[in-house]
């Protein structure tokens, strides 16, 4: 995680990011900080990468990378406002030990584009990730890869869209992506949790699961006991001031899969 100590929101990449709204950058950082003392809290550990002046995007830390089995998929990103964080993130893994770090030759926007189940890595493409990525990272990660065309630009991550809840069991919102897509998530995953628009619209979706516990947006109420029928703890979690820039608890949080 990355707090948003840089965090503003002067320019807009995405539809839910509007310069003229203020952001109260002390309440970002307490919620930012409420999330990480929750993961903690939940025996989790949390890796902190320094922000850096002049890249207020940083705190989306799933966009950094890729991380499955140990080994590290780097970013490139597609907007220039963004793309000094790639190097960031990859010096940070070779600093911290990790020795299949990749610098990837396309663009990928990491976790926001790449959902990792049991089976298969699960790929956005639509408006960031390059469709060029997905080999990519099948060749990277030796894993099968599952194209999804996103179509609606308020999902314009495969993160916003679709979340994992555990093993090969997935929530999402189908009208985000393709006929052809939607058709492909129903054949696979035909036991999913659906989410209804008004979840999907304040994010719910962006949603970290430990295979217990989901922490996700608490305006995405209506997410709450379908996940508890499902046997998992939803937690909800106030992150308003992140959602300014187009991101919520997903997008806050890279995770390290070891191998
Ligand atoms: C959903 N994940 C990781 C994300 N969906 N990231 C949020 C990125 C927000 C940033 N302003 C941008 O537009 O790149």
């Amino acid at each position: 995680m990355c707090p948003p100590a840089h965090f503003k929101v002067t320019y807009s990449i995405n539809p839910w990011m509007d310069p003229s709204k203020p952001v109260d950058l002390r309440l970002a950082l307490a919620q930012w900080e409420d999330l990480r003392d929750r993961y903690r809290a939940l025996g989790h550990t949390v890796e902190v990468l320094e922000p850096q002046p002049g890249l207020p995007d940083m705190v989306f830390a799933a966009n950094g990378a890729i991380v499955v089995d140990g080994r590290v998929l780097g970013a490139r990103f597609a907007h220039p406002q963004r793309a000094a964080e790639a190097a960031i993130h990859r010096a940070w893994f070779r600093e911290n030990g990790w020795t299949e770090v990749q610098e990837p030759l396309h663009i990928n926007e990491g976790e926001g584009d790449f959902a990792v189940t049991d089976t298969w890595l699960l790929a956005g493409r639509g408006f960031r990730s390059s469709p060029l990525s997905h080999p990519e990272a099948q060749e990277f990660f030796g894993r099968p890869v599952i194209g999804l065309d996103l179509v609606d630009p308020r999902y314009y991550h495969l993160d916003t869209a679709l979340s994992v809840l555990g093993g090969d069991e997935i929530m999402y919102y189908p009208p985000a992506f393709s006929p052809g897509s939607r058709a492909v998530l129903a054949r696979l995953f035909p036991d999913a949790l659906i989410a209804e628009e008004a979840d999907a619209a304040s994010l719910g979706l962006n949603a970290v699961s430990d295979g217990l516990h989901v922490l996700l947006p608490q305006p995405a109420a209506g997410l709450f006991a379908p996940l508890r029928d499902r046997g998992y703890e939803p937690i909800g979690i106030d992150l308003s001031e992140l959602l300014k820039g187009g991101g919520s608890v997903k997008c806050a949080t890279l995770e390290l899969r070891l191998a």
